[in-house]
């Protein structure tokens, strides 16, 4: 499966059909007027946020989306059939943003089953039999429909994880996310083999949470080095990070320093999220060097720091807790963050 986390994309909702204009002798004796019906409604754009679903790829191959127009209404004072709606499925955690310099944030699809009627269908055409007349000559006007409405829109998902890993390349962040959940990421012995975000469900104590694997950051990510920064945003939304430390780097307190300042210069509140700090690889030391390592990390974070190998499985419990601890309830998964708990929706109004 492809990661794709924007896409642009063209919607417009149907037209409504127009209202019909009939008059006959017979059906004049039978209503006593004109008996045009009015048309159907023209489809509506439907966005809806579904599980299971964590990249935007199909939105490389189909672009438009057109829902269909009503039905014109005929004689006999029959009302044209509606023109269906048209559901967008798009993965928890997408935002619908207008195509404008400012990117406009539009909607923000953040629960499961969320619906948003983004574009609504015209309204059918009224037929001449609402029209009071008393003369047995049809009005002269009748509805002609209401337009579609349409508009190209940015998607852009930010995937919601409860937790979110940080660390250079290669600091064991797939072998972690491979220990703890179902979820199968590359593990490579080179940098980089982690090319999209992974989400993970971890069930420990009975508790269940997602988290994140985004690309190896590099310095300068914040700056576009690397692969960049695009995935950082992936963990705005998180509750917590865990920031791996590879136990064999040259100096454990500079790798550390270097993912700070780009969680520092990328902003967003990515610095001041609550951090479970671990020294991985341990099971490649002896526990005097463990002991001096996770010393000189302490004195640079400030935090405590969890002695961890992902590999071995040592420390992964301790881990696990800390997260949770941070984490809480399960109410306040990220995943079942409500609308409004989230940055206010604008108010699309198309013209
Ligand atoms: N000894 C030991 N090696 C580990 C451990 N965790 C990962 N490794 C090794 O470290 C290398 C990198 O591991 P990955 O899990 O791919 O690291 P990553 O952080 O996901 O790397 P990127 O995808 O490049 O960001 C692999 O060769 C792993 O086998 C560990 O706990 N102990």
């Amino acid at each position: 499966m492809h990661f794709l986390d924007q896409a642009k994309i063209f919607v417009r909702s149907g037209a409504g059909g127009p209202g019909a204009v009939s008059f006959r002798r017979e059906k004049f004796i039978e209503y006593g007027g004109p008996d045009g019906g009015n048309g159907g409604k023209g489809g509506d754009i439907i966005f809806e946020a579904i599980a299971g679903l964590n990249t935007l790829i199909d939105f490389r191959y189909t672009q438009h989306f057109r829902a269909p127009r009503g039905s014109g209404g005929s004689g006999s004072n029959r009302t044209g059939a509606g023109g269906e709606d048209l559901v967008i499925k798009v993965p928890i955690g997408t935002q619908i943003l207008a195509d404008d310099d400012e990117r406009t944030l539009l909607a923000d699809l953040t629960k499961e089953g969320q619906r948003i009627v983004f574009l609504r269908g015209g309204d059918g055409g009224r037929g001449n039999a609402t029209y009071k007349t008393s003369t047995n000559r049809a009005p002269r006007q009748h509805g002609t429909g209401w337009p579609s409405e349409e508009a190209w829109v940015w998607l852009r998902l930010k995937l919601l994880a409860d937790a979110g890993l940080v660390g250079l390349p290669n600091a064991g962040k797939s072998t972690f996310i491979n220990a703890v959940t179902n979820a199968q990421a590359k593990v490579g012995e080179y940098a980089f083999t982690t090319t999209r975000p992974q989400l993970g469900v971890v069930r420990h104590k009975q508790r269940e949470f997602v988290i994140a694997d985004i690309p190896g950051l590099i310095e300068g990510a914040a700056d576009g080095a690397g692969i960049g920064d695009r995935f950082l945003g992936h963990i705005e939304r998180c509750r917590v990070l865990l920031h791996l430390i590879d136990a064999n780097d040259e100096d454990v307190a500079t790798s550390y320093r270097i993912v700070r300042d780009e969680l520092e210069a990328y902003g967003a509140g990515l610095s001041e999220k609550p951090v479970v700090i671990a020294l991985n690889k341990i099971d490649t030391l002896d526990d005097e060097l463990i002991a001096a390592l996770s010393a000189e990390l302490e004195e640079a974070s400030g935090a405590q720091v969890i002695p961890l190998s992902g590999a071995a499985g040592t420390g992964v419990d301790w881990v696990l807790d800390q997260l949770l601890e941070v984490i809480g309830p399960n109410e306040n998964r990220a995943a079942d963050e409500s609308f409004e708990d989230g940055e206010e929706p604008v108010q699309w109004s198309p013209v």
